[in-house]
């Protein structure tokens, strides 16, 4: 098979930086073009990026001159993800779609439109349906291919619904939902990152615009698509209370998140039920062959000090999740403890699953 060009904007960012390791060798998708801002422009990456990972960078990416963010600078390209820094990212990312690319986007800034799929690939990416419907639509009327973007979740909340999707599933609605996360540093970005004398001995309280993210994209990911296909449909506050309270932690990768949570039916399942339940779970686009998909989507870990997000944040190469302290809760029904890798399935890695998902379905 021929390969799809693949370009990333803010290449030399914390996520824009992962985007790179995982498509450097990547079967479907040749990575072309590399944007970041007009300080890096122009420079060989090498020179532009401040390497922050624990892989070294691959050598293809070394000797790319780094593009101004412009759709002309990457309109060869059939997918591009974009890691941009949210004050920047609306305008240039509108300008892309505008031009006709596909874009999946790290970036908050559209994920509250309506007829934008906000996807946890390893949950929802029935979702991309919106796409499909718009694809289809041009079609019909013999109109050129349009431009889309999809958008991927913050990071915290990729890991909170992912138990949650298989458990709704098999034993209907949750309708209370609390979650207190340890969150890594790398989730803070790298321009200017967290001062280490913020987080070195210390937990910060405050993660600005996390807490509402998490209550607010959990019901639009746990919602469905519209019949026509033209929009998702969120979950109402009525249906399900969910909150969140966020903290930093001096951990390099990986957001720790302590949940709890209560059915709307009774009687609620068995903690074994859960348990298997979670097992059982094989995601779509494991069923649809992808590349990146987990294996194991939900990894149950039985040892009572498990996960850690150094032992337990690589499982299924970082597309896998983790949840271990599995038991009864005596306010909600049961509380737990959720691993996911910020960078992989809360950021890059569901870029590249999505766009994995797209070229199965046929939608680049
Ligand atoms: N880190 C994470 O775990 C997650 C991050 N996200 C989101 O992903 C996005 C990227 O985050 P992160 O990688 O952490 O951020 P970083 O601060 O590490 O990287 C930001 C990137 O944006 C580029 N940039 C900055 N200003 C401009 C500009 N004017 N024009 C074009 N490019 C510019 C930077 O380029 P340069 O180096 O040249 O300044 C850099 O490549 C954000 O929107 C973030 O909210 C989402 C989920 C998880
Ligand atoms: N706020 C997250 C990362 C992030 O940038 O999320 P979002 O894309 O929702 O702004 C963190 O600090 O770990």
């Amino acid at each position: 098979m021929v390969k799809k060009v693949a370009g990333v904007l803010g290449a030399t960012g914390s996520v824009g930086q992962r985007f790179i390791l995982l498509l450097a060798e990547h079967p479907d998708f040749e990575l072309r073009v590399l944007g970041a801002s007009p300080r890096s422009a122009g420079k060989r990456y090498v020179d532009a990026a401040n390497w922050k990972q624990t892989d070294l960078m691959p050598r293809m990416a070394e000797d790319i001159i780094v593009s101004e963010c412009t759709a002309a600078a990457f309109k060869d390209c059939d997918i591009v993800f974009s890691g941009l820094d949210a004050e920047y990212a609306g305008p240039i990312e509108k300008e892309f779609v505008e031009a006709g690319l596909a874009v999946v986007s790290n970036a908050k800034n559209y994920r509250r439109e309506e007829d934008v799929p906000l996807v946890v690939p390893i949950v929802n990416p029935e979702h991309l349906d919106v796409v499909a419907g718009k694809l289809d639509a041009a079609k019909a009327a013999g109109k050129a291919r349009p431009g889309f973007i999809v958008c991927i979740s913050n990071c915290s909340t990729a890991g909170l619904v992912a138990p949650l999707k298989p458990l709704v599933d098999a034993f209907g609605p949750i309708d209370t939902l609390t979650t207190t996360t340890l969150q890594a540093i790398s989730g803070a970005g790298f321009s200017p990152g967290v001062p280490g004398i913020d987080v070195l001995d210390n937990i910060i309280p405050y993660i600005g615009g996390e807490e509402d993210k998490m209550e607010w994209e959990t019901k639009k990911i746990l919602g469905s698509v519209s019949a026509d296909k033209s929009h998702v449909t969120l979950l109402t506050p009525e249906q399900i209370r969910v909150s969140a309270q966020c903290n930093r932690v001096a951990v390099s990768d990986g957001h720790t998140e302590c949940i709890a949570l209560r059915f709307a039916n009774r009687p609620a399942p068995s903690v074994e039920q859960v348990k298997q339940c979670l097992r059982d779970y094989v995601c779509d686009a494991y069923k649809l062959g992808c590349h990146s998909a987990p294996q194991q989507t939900i990894h149950v870990l039985e040892q009572q000090d498990r996960p850690q997000p150094r032992l337990d944040r690589n499982r299924d190469n970082g597309y896998g999740v983790s949840v271990g302290r599995i038991r009864e809760d005596p306010v909600l029904d049961f509380k737990m403890v959720v691993l996911s890798h910020n960078t992989i399935i809360g950021a890059a890695g569901s870029g590249v699953l999505i766009a994995e998902i797209l070229l199965a379905r046929g939608m680049i």
